[in-house]
């Protein structure tokens, strides 16, 4: 279809602006397509014109990577549910559906047929498209990434052509579509692995800063979902643990915090320890946690409740945010939190930066087995992934070297430690972040880690690709890039996804923002 044919579903004064707020663009072209003949001849006309596509899911990536000054394309109203198959036997479904749809639109649909998905970050808003292409994860010693649960998924090309992939048909540009930072081509379908509806039975309790470290060894395989939020100036930590279980949800926990007037209350305290009097946010943190928590029980002690898994798994990430998450071997979890903690403690004894909360630590187990596993056994409590595939997507940041071991056995040498540093940016003011998070990112790196895609790393002059300013040129929370690192830390898997990624792009469509890609390593300079 020429352009003038796409009227339609075309609008020309579209201004984007992703979640947090931080990044903005006003793109040539915006385009919401219908079907995937529309997004076939968009990308034919792109290629024609020299023009490059963004696709952006809902915006919440935290970085500028949906940033384009040429066209963008969102999927929104490309987002029905295409069909549902059940294999009762091996107890687990697959539904299919078009890639714009978002999270709570599947978790919504699945429940109806008394299903779920498998593993959940903190929240549902996201598409299926964009949590699949930047590796969006949960918490979990038995789960890895969204993207396992992924049985197929079709992608539209930078030819235009109409690509089916799964484990069998070309598994290699399946691998690389896993997690493409939507640089090889515009995903239109997906078929994703369910499974039976579950609740999850959770305890949460505060315990200190060295119980954490003291329990380190076996904590994070004690349940089959776990997160712990780290409040380093109350030198404190909120323990939440969860199992699937059968028993009926309980009351939710109400918090005057997670009111209207709560939030705006807490947003103000922020703001006046950003932008008014830094050394205030130690105590906005002691006080904070001491009104939420105070009153929750300590170690061994905690509150239980029971939530239906997507529940259990979203949370209110409260306000604009930036957020920096690294991802590393999680036995060199004490070390790298006992340096972070003295980073800390060093900054607020010389007033020089300071962190807000929760610094979230996760967990993943990324490990794959070699072939599928036998599922017939499951029940609905039963723990652990249903692989919708078992292929390593080549860009995941997780560790490599951890060994597959079956769930039984896992230990902490399977598992990915997850350090998410939000920093939050209260009524919009862009809190300085750059002195903290380069010391964050430095101590990450150098434990084995690698950053969240689409979260807000900085890199370094020293380790970037493309372009070098004077640090004076950069704001504090540009981006400075990580490509020459990217390039240390993925080596060969990096080499194919870059060269499966100009087998299906030859002509750079989808190579917008070349900037973000070359000083990230995702593209050849
Ligand atoms: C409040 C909040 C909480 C979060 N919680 C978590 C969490 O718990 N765990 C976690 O890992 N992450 C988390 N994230 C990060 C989030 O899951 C990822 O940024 C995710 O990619 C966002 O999905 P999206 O649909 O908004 O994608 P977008 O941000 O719109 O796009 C992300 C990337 O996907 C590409 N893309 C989008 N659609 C397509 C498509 N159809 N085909 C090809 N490429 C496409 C885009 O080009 C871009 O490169 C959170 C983010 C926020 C704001
Ligand atoms: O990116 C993320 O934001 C929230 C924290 O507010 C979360 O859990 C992420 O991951």
């Amino acid at each position: 279809m020429a352009l003038e044919a796409l009227e339609n579903i075309t609008q020309k004064d579209y201004k984007f602006k992703n979640w947090a707020g931080i990044y903005s663009c006003k793109p040539q072209l915006y385009f919401q397509p219908t079907t995937i003949d529309e997004v076939s001849s968009v990308v034919k006309n792109a290629r024609a014109l020299g023009k490059t596509i963004v696709t952006v899911g809902s915006g919440h990536s935290p970085s500028n990577m949906c940033i384009t000054n040429e066209w963008l394309m969102n999927l929104d109203k490309l987002n029905k549910v295409l069909g549902f198959e059940e294999f009762k036997d091996s107890h687990f479904a697959d539904v299919s559906v078009e890639a714009g749809i978002r999270v709570f639109q599947i978790n919504e649909y699945v429940a109806t047929k008394n299903y779920a998905v498998q593993n959940l970050g903190s929240i549902s808003e996201q598409s299926i498209a964009g949590i699949i292409s930047t590796g969006t994860h949960g918490s979990s010693p038995f789960h890895g990434l969204v993207s396992s649960n992924i049985v197929n998924l079709t992608i539209v090309n930078g030819l235009g052509e109409v690509v089916f992939l799964d484990s069998e048909n070309h598994p290699e540009v399946f691998r690389a579509a896993l997690l493409s930072l939507g640089k090889i081509g515009i995903i239109v379908r997906a078929t994703v692995r369910v499974v039976p509806a579950f609740n999850i039975k959770s305890t949460e309790e505060v315990i200190t800063f060295e119980d954490l470290l003291e329990s380190w060894d076996t904590l994070w395989t004690s349940s089959e979902f776990i997160r712990v939020w780290w409040y380093p100036y109350s030198r404190k930590c909120v323990l939440w643990r969860g199992n699937k279980t059968e028993d009926i949800p309980t009351k939710p926990r109400k918090s005057w915090w997670g009111t209207t007037l709560g939030r705006i209350f807490y947003e103000t305290l922020l703001w006046l320890s950003c932008k008014i009097y830094t050394p205030l946010t130690p105590y906005v943190e002691r006080f904070v946690f001491q009104r939420q928590y105070g009153k929750l029980g300590g170690k061994g002690n905690g509150n239980t409740a029971v939530a239906t898994s997507v529940k259990a798994f979203n949370m209110d990430c409260l306000f604009s945010q930036f957020v920096n998450e690294w991802g590393c071997p999680l036995e060199n979890g004490p070390q790298i939190l006992r340096s972070l903690d003295h980073s800390i403690s060093q900054a607020n004894q010389n007033k020089e930066f300071y962190v807000h909360v929760p610094m979230e630590i996760r967990c993943s187990n990324t490990t794959l087995p070699s072939e599928p596993l036998d599922t017939k056994n499951r029940t609905v409590t039963s723990r652990g992934t249903v692989y919708g595939n078992i292929l390593r997507p080549y860009l995941d940041n997780t560790p490599s070297g951890c060994r597959y071991t079956p769930l039984n056995s896992v230990t902490n040498s399977q598992l990915t430690l997850y350090i998410n540093a939000t920093i939050y940016r209260p009524f919009g003011y862009n809190t300085r972040i750059h002195e903290w998070y380069s010391i964050f990112e430095d101590t990450m790196s150098v434990a084995g880690g690698k950053p969240h895609w689409a979260k807000n790393f900085l890199g370094s002059t020293n380790n970037t690709a493309g372009e070098i300013k004077e640090e004076s040129e950069y704001d504090d929370f540009e981006g400075r890039g990580l490509g020459r690192k990217i390039k240390e830390w993925y080596g060969d898997d990096l080499v194919a996804f870059r060269n499966i990624r100009e087998q299906q792009d030859p002509d750079n469509v989808f190579l917008m923002n070349k900037e973000w890609a070359f000083r990230n390593g995702i593209a050849n300079e």
